[in-house]
């Protein structure tokens, strides 16, 4: 039955991802929300002195930005040019926490940013699912029919590429969505749109030329809160909890995923998400951060990324992780922290 599996996994695509299945409430932006333990615990730790501080990729308006403020609606957002620069901002301790987008229902997993996970000392705290539905945004007066090329960050672009086409416009890519707002801004495009959403129409006084330019509806983006510390989230909820890790190996990938299929199985534990990246699909061997190494980043043909339900303090979880480190394989917990179905509206 494994095997019947993996063999359909690999003949339908080299990277494969599962999704949670059931579709959960949506959310629109303005509620008031029930927080995760873990982000009230951070909330309220800083509360006693200052707000947290959360760094994302891009600038103010972005997608990110908004993600962070629903998670951590009293915290002081920090706008950051790249990925790398966000990480950094936690790891000089110029922000508590930061946020990175990690997968979307249209483009599966963002391997850069889930590798540059793997190759730092950070885990997960929350994750935070959002409804993205993209805009065309000019300078107020351009007209669609002036309009030559359009701005935005790649995932953007992808997620419509469909439409770009029927535009007929050439387009480019930038760092992030509001980043090409400000672009456009700054340099006067007439001739030039960007796609970002309605609140950074709003934020930089943007025309809104189309509505919903994604080329499939239902768009959500999956995104994870990191922290430079490991919280005690298991101790504190034993329900709706999940847990992300990687497993490293240099043994060959059919073995290694039988055998977490069959230890996760056995116990009755639940994945969420299974994924193969190899040094195929990655342009070179995958590189993991073992903290227990003294920091030392290791080299593998190939990983596997498994998040589960359940908390690393259940003792089946326990169990199968024991089994799991018998074979030569690296284990690394990414984060336990408290599971999320709800997806969180923006135009
Ligand atoms: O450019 C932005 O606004 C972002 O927040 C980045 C990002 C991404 O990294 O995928 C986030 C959500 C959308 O999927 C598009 C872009």
């Amino acid at each position: 039955m494994a095997e019947m599996l993996i063999n359909q996994m690999m003949s339908t695509t080299k990277r494969t991802h599962f999704q949670v299945p059931s579709v959960p409430a949506f959310r629109t932006m303005n509620h008031r929300r029930n927080y995760p333990k873990i982000l009230n615990s951070l909330n309220g730790s800083a509360q006693n002195s200052r707000k947290l501080r959360v760094s994302y990729q891009g600038a103010p308006g972005a997608y990110s930005e908004f993600a962070a403020k629903t998670a951590c609606p009293e915290s002081v957002t920090i706008p950051c040019r790249a990925v790398t620069n966000m990480i950094s901002a936690i790891e000089t301790g110029r922000a508590d926490l930061a946020i990175l987008a990690v997968e979307s229902t249209m483009e599966g997993t963002a391997v850069r940013n889930y590798d540059l996970l793997l190759q730092r000392d950070l885990c997960i705290v929350q994750e935070i699912n959002l409804f993205v539905q993209y805009c065309l945004l000019a300078i107020p007066g351009v007209a669609k029919s002036e309009l030559k090329k359009v701005i935005s960050h790649p995932m953007a672009l992808a997620h419509c590429g469909r439409s770009l086409a029927e535009l007929g416009l050439d387009h480019e890519a930038v760092d992030d969505t509001a980043g090409a707002v400000e672009l456009l801004l700054s340099n006067r495009m007439l001739d030039t749109a960007a796609i970002a959403s309605t609140r950074a129409a709003a934020l930089y006084g943007l025309d809104v030329l189309a509505h919903g330019l994604q080329d499939e509806s239902w768009n959500v983006t999956r995104f994870l809160i990191l922290s430079k510390n490991n919280p005690k989230v298991a101790k504190e909820r034993k329900i709706g909890v999940k847990t992300s890790m990687v497993v490293a190996h240099h043994s060959g990938i059919l073995d290694v995923l039988l055998k977490v299929l069959s230890t996760f199985s056995s116990r009755k534990i639940s994945l969420t998400k299974l994924e193969v990246n190899s040094a195929i699909d990655n342009n070179g061997p995958v590189k993991v951060l073992d903290a227990h190494e003294g920091g030392s980043v290791k080299e593998y043909p190939c990983v596997l990324y498994v998040d589960f339900e359940g908390s690393i303090d259940d003792q089946k979880v326990k169990d199968a992780i024991a089994e799991l480190s018998k074979l030569p394989v690296y284990v690394r917990i990414l984060g336990c922290y408290s599971a999320d179905p709800t997806i969180y509206g923006l135009q």
